[in-house]
């Protein structure tokens, strides 16, 4: 049997004497995509930090294709195919939209190393990186820097960038926020494209990309899972409805 992509047992984080999450189990299968959705400090920015292994649980197991990674340090999670987006988009400023997905493109799981010269392999490397940007509609900002670009640029450049490094098990931390209402439909139709055999774990504010999007949906409340399943389910969740869906706390639905 396949392991699943992301396994959470018992995952629990206090800091400072408050529980900010409480025993949370999690598993998503290879290729699914999940939406982690809840209230304003429900605790999915901790929970997708846990995961990523910026933040050490103090109880429980994170596992991640089969391989216990708790301990591991978040850059040696990269190495199993995890990474994650962050809130605000992590992108070198300075450097070109270009140079950012070459960077990328270097530090993923590519294969310019067999290559026989330096030459070829900074060749293939920029093809490859011209390709990534085509995929984005980035070509017209490749060498632009990439200050000079616009939040919604900045965004999918950060995730052109992520998407070159060919993660197993991507993160996305509110992808959508800051984007224009315009800006979505488009966004959530390059989400939609990302490959099957990427699994993908969203947190987002915005029901319009989570139920178009999600296969599956958890619902944090306090710190534990309120309530799982099909968007349908979850739609129809009277718990759900009550501690999220419908309630007076910050939704955006643009
Ligand atoms: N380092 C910390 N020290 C103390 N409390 C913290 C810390 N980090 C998070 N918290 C608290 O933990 C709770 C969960 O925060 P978290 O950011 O994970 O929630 P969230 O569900 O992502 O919220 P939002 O939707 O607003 O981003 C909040 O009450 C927050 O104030």
């Amino acid at each position: 049997m396949t392991a699943p992509a992301l396994q959470l047992e018992d995952v629990t984080k206090t800091i400072g004497g408050l529980t900010i999450l409480d025993g949370v189990p999690l598993t998503v299968q290879p290729g699914e995509r999940r939406a982690i959705i809840g209230p304003n400090g429900a605790g999915k920015t901790t929970l997708l930090n846990v995961i990523a292994g910026f933040l050490p649980p103090t109880r429980g197991r994170v596992l991640v294709f089969g391989r216990d990674v708790t301990r591991l340090p978040a850059h040696r999670r990269v190495d199993v195919g995890l990474l994650k987006t962050n809130q605000q988009p992590a992108v070198l400023r300075e450097l070109t939209a270009l140079e950012n997905v070459l960077l990328a493109l270097l530090r993923g799981r590519h294969r310019f190393f067999g290559l026989a010269g330096s030459v070829d392999r900074d060749r293939e490397a920029r093809r490859q990186a011209m390709a990534v940007l085509e995929e984005w509609d980035l070509l017209d900002v490749a060498n632009e820097r990439v200050q000079h670009l616009s939040h919604g640029y900045q965004r999918r450049l950060e995730l052109a960038a992520r998407f070159a490094m060919r993660p197993r098990l991507l993160l996305l931390d509110e992808p959508a926020a800051g984007l224009a209402a315009d800006e979505i439909p488009a966004f959530l139709e390059r989400l939609q494209r990302l490959p099957r055999d990427m699994t993908v774990v969203l947190v987002e504010h915005s029901m319009r990309v989570v139920f178009a999007f999600a296969d599956r949906i958890t619902v944090l409340h306090h710190g534990a899972v309120l309530t799982e399943g099909t968007p349908d389910e979850v739609r129809q969740d009277r718990y759900a409805q009550e501690a999220y869906l419908s309630g007076g706390t910050r939704r955006n639905d643009a």
